[in-house]
Order: C-alpha cells, then sequence, then structure tokens
C-alpha cells in the first residue's frame, strides 16, 4: 500500500515536471532548466539530437562555463566549461590537482590500463615510452609506408570500382576500415584487410561504436543504474560488455602469435626489414628505463595496444569525414586545394606535405568545428577555484566541451562558425598556429595528443590523393547528424558518389 503510493506520488511528479518541461519555449534553456529530482537530465534528454550544439548554445550564454545537475543523489553533476582560461588551468597550470581518476577509469573500464585511463607513475612510463616509439624514425619511415601502400592498393581500387560501376559509397565506412587497417598494421604488425572490395563484416569497428556510446552515456546516467543495466546486460550496456568480449578475442591471437614469434626468434622486426611495430616494441620494453611496464603480462599488452588502435583508428576516420563533408559544402575551399596540390606538388612527394599551407588550413578548420574526441572528462583531486571562479569538489566531474571551445565567439571571432581555412594563414603566407587551449583538437598540456604528427600525415596524404583525382558528391538530401557519444562519428555515414577529374 505504501509502495503503491509512493509510486503515484512519483508519477504525479514526473507528470508536472514534464507538463512544465513542453510548455518550455527555448531549446537552450531546456537543458538549462532544474526541475526538482529530475534536475537537468530531461533537458539532456530532450536535446540528445542535437547534444553538442546544445551545449555550445548554453556555454556560450552562460560565458563559457555552466554548472550541469544530474538528478537529486545521484552524482552526476559535471561542471561543463569551454573557457579557455579554465582549460589551461585544468589542462596544465594545475595539471597535478586534475586527474582522470577512479570514475573516469570505471566509465572507461573497456580501456583497462592503457595510456587514456591511468595517473600517476604507470602513465609517465606509458607517456615517455609510447614518445620514444612515436618520434623514433623507423617508426615514422614506417607510417608512411604503410599509409601509402593501403592509400594504393586498399583505398584507391575501391574508389576506381565506385566511378566504373557508378555506385554510391559511404566514406565513413572506407575512412573507418583505412585506418582499421593501417592502425592494426602500425600497433601489432597484423592487416587486418578489411579494406577490401567485398567489405567484410568489421566486429572490431562495431565495438567501437558500442563502447564510445555506452561511455557516453554512462557521463549522465546515475552509476546504479547502468551498473544494473550492465549486470542485466541490457540496452547499450549490452554493447559495453559485447565490446570488451571482442576485443579480448582480437588482441588474445595477435598477442600469442607474436609471443610465439619472439620465442623463435622470427620476429615481425626481421620480416619486414626495419620497421617495427608498437606490439613488438612493447613486449620487449627496456624495464630498467620503466619500471612500471609488463611487457611479460598479455593483459598489459591488450590494454597498451587496444588504447592505440582506438586512438588511431576512430579519430582520424572520423576527421577525415567531416573534413570532405565541410569541402562538400564549401566547393571554393575545394577548388583552392586542388590549385595549392596541382602547382606546389605535382608529384606525390611526402616531403612536400608541409608546402600545402592552406590544406593544412582546411584540415585545422575541420578539427576545430568537429573535433573526433569531442568531450574531456576529468576529476579534480582537491577542491579549488577555476579561474572563472568556479568551486569544484572531489564528487565533481568537469567536462570540458572539445566541440564548444571551436565554436565560441568570444574566442574566434563573429565568424566563429565559418569554415575558414584562411584563419591559419598569416599575412606573409605562411601556416599560423593558434594556442592549444583554443585549438583543442588534440588536447593540451602535459598529456597532449602523441599522435598528432601521425594525423597531419595521414589526412594530408589522403586528401591529396582524393582531391587530386575525384571528385566527391555527398548525394541529395542525405541527413547529416552526430551521434551523441565520447567519439563524433556521422549516424548515417557520408555517403557520396565519385567520378573521375
Ligand atoms: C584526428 C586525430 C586525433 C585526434 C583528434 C586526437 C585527439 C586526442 C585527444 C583529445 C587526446 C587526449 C585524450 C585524453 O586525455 O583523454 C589524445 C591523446 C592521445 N593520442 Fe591522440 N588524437 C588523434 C590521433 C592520434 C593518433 C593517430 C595516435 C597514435 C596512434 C594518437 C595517440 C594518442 C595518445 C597515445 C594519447 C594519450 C596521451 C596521454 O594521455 O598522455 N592520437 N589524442
Amino acid at each position: 500500500m505504501v509502495i503503491g503510493l509512493l509510486e503515484i506520488l512519483i508519477a504525479f511528479l514526473f507528470f508536472l515536471v514534464f507538463q512544465g518541461f513542453l510548455h518550455h519555449k527555448k531549446t537552450r534553456r531546456h537543458l538549462a532548466t532544474n526541475w526538482p529530482v529530475l534536475g537537468m537530465l530531461p533537458g539532456l534528454l530532450v536535446n540528445l539530437p542535437r547534444i553538442y550544439d546544445c551545449i555550445t548554445e548554453v556555454l556560450e550564454a552562460a560565458g563559457m562555463t555552466y554548472h550541469f545537475k544530474g538528478p537529486w543523489l545521484s552524482r552526476t553533476d559535471i561542471l561543463l566549461t569551454a573557457d579557455p582560461a579554465n582549460i589551461q588551468y585544468v589542462l596544465s597550470s594545475n595539471f597535478v590537482n586534475y586527474h582522470k581518476g577512479l570514475e573516469f577509469q570505471e566509465i572507461f573500464e573497456f580501456l583497462g590500463d592503457g595510456i587514456f585511463n591511468v595517473d600517476s607513475e604507470l602513465w609517465e612510463d606509458m607517456r615517455n615510452s609510447s614518445h620514444a616509439m612515436f618520434s623514433h624514425q623507423e617508426f615514422q619511415k614506417f607510417s608512411v609506408s604503410t599509409t601509402l601502400s593501403k592509400l594504393k592498393q586498399g583505398l584507391v581500387p575501391i574508389l576506381e570500382s565506385a566511378v566504373e560501376e557508378n555506385i554510391i559509397v559511404d566514406l565513413q565506412d572506407l575512412f573507418q576500415r583505412f585506418l582499421f587497417d593501417t592502425t592494426s598494421i602500425l600497433m601489432t604488425g597484423y592487416d587486418p584487410k578489411c579494406l577490401s572490395i567485398e567489405r567484410p563484416k568489421v566486429e572490431f569497428g562495431e565495438a567501437v561504436d558500442g563502447v564510445a556510446d555506452g561511455s557516453f552515456y554512462r557521463h549522465a546516467k546515475p552509476v546504479f543504474l547502468w551498473k544494473l543495466q550492465n549486470w542485466l546486460g541490457v540496452g547499450v550496456e549490452k554493447k559495453m560488455t559485447r565490446g570488451i568480449v571482442v576485443f579480448d578475442q582480437f588482441l588474445e591471437k595477435i598477442i600469442s602469435a607474436r609471443r610465439e614469434e619472439l620465442k623463435s626468434h622470427r620476429t615481425h622486426h626481421d620480416s619486414v626489414g626495419e620497421a617495427m611495430d608498437v606490439l613488438t616494441y612493447y613486449m620487449t620494453v627496456d624495464t630498467t628505463k620503466y619500471k612500471h611496464l609488463k611487457p611479460s603480462n598479455d593483459k598489459f599488452l591488450r590494454d597498451v595496444i587496444l588504447n592505440f588502435l582506438i586512438a588511431g583508428r576512430d579519430t582520424v576516420s572520423s576527421a577525415l569525414t567531416w573534413f570532405f563533408w565541410l569541402l562538400s559544402k564549401n566547393p571554393e575551399a575545394m577548388t583552392k586545394i586542388r590549385q595549392e596540390i596541382n602547382n606546389k606538388m605535382p608529384k606525390f612527394d611526402p616531403t612536400d606535405l608541409d608546402k600545402l599551407v592552406y590544406l593544412r588550413g582546411a584540415v585545422c578548420e575541420s578539427l576545430r568545428l568537429y573535433p573526433p574526441v569531442p568531450f574531456n572528462h576529468k576529476s579534480p583531486t582537491k577542491p579549488d577555484v577555476l579561474p572563472s571562479g568556479h568551486r569544484v569538489d572531489e564528487d565533481m566531474k568537469i567536462v570540458i566541451s572539445t566541440y564548444a571551445v571551436g565554436r565560441m565567439r568570444s574566442v574566434w571571432g563573429d565568424d566563429a562558425e565559418d569554415f575558414r581555412p584562411e584563419r591559419w594563414i598569416s599575412d606573409s603566407g605562411k601556416s599560423k598556429e593558434e594556442s592549444s587551449y583554443k585549438f583543442l583538437a588534440f588536447n593540451a598540456g602535459p598529456r597532449s595528443c602523441l599522435g598528432k604528427k601521425l594525423t597531419f600525415l595521414q589526412m594530408k596524404t589522403v586528401a591529396v590523393e582524393i582531391i587530386r583525382n575525384y571528385d566527391i558528391k555527398v548525394i541529395e538530401g542525405h541527413k547529416i547528424q552526430p551521434v551523441p557519444s565520447v567519439l563524433l562519428r556521422m549516424q548515417h555515414g557520408l555517403k557520396v558518389t565519385v567520378t573521375k577529374i
């Protein structure tokens, strides 16, 4: 009887809240309205299809920092910010106080103890060891040769067949396959060969989408709720569990095969000449130098490699997809890039890529407007006050909206929403840098991205090949919508037709 009355009371409360809610006029206000019991959750749910823009509008109106209140007692309060002063403070000046923290590690449990998920000494060892690996000349040569051969032997034949057969292709899908193959070769020495005319089902890709979406929802759901859903195996939590199984199976096979090879001294290193993949590097890493790394532990290797696979596959493919969509909407920029390529790089030579100043501007502009990692999550270890005056404590999540930072008029000027590669070119025609606290796509401070150089190499190489040879047209009426997730991908892909120039 008591439970029955309680249910009626709760139902009535929900009814009142939603009645009031439905009569609220401005979308921006919906997110900002703090309802009894439910906090700002209803606004978040209603605005999910346009969550990135909605957060941008709220932050612009609120002076770039906003306290999002979750349902009562749910511990889902979030301090949202897009203020470069706060960002510099959290990511750099007071870095020691802002960890990933235990909550982050729970939300992103699939990453295990990989570089994205750990703090302190383990992170330092991972950071220093992977920095040494990525900046090694041999690894850089290996990156160029792998990217070029996948481009010529994988991507180009598919584009050619799309031209010949006059069929629609999904560029997002092609870029994901391209980046999965290349990243897997660089990280593990194994080529999954999913970039082929047959386009086989890619379980790994589906698994990444599932865990990325699940992690997004875990930020806003009360912990007990997502844990219950996970235990019951329902909804997006089912995909979280499934994703972990797929990652484990994929990497287990690769790791054990490589161990066998190393045992019999037939290392990948020997078989591809000077090339050296990241897995081999970590299996033989110097533990006197990096005391917290465990090369003989398969779980350790699984975590390291999985983090790098996701870092390389899903970011660059997302960046390329948004880049080509933006160019399809800005044909004059496309023409300028084509002219620049024809004038400055009549024959492809990776050492000439730096000459393509306008192309670099277009890539930066696309990463500013559509950063593949749209949010960054931090937890304070001690209470603190941010430069904007907002107080934070240990129970709070700080979420930096990288998507919003790139669109703040107070940061980028009144044309912040426009795609303008010229923004990145100085008066003397040279490439212009911007502060990493406002151009945040690659993160900033001690945890800034280690793959930035590789990203520009891959994006510019693919862009040159495609723009020089093909005309890409997005099919009429194709709906472009970003998925609410921790990785920015298009809900319906990017369907295009391809013609030869
Ligand atoms: C468009 C391409 C890319 C973007 C937008 C991007 C963005 C980011 C961001 C936002 C972070 C910070 C993540 C966090 O702290 O939670 C990060 C870190 C990192 N990125 Fe990238 N990334 C890209 C490509 C790559 C590539 C190709 C690699 C190499 C395979 C890579 C390797 C890393 C690593 C190792 C870190 C961890 C740094 C640390 O925690 O110390 N990234 N990246």
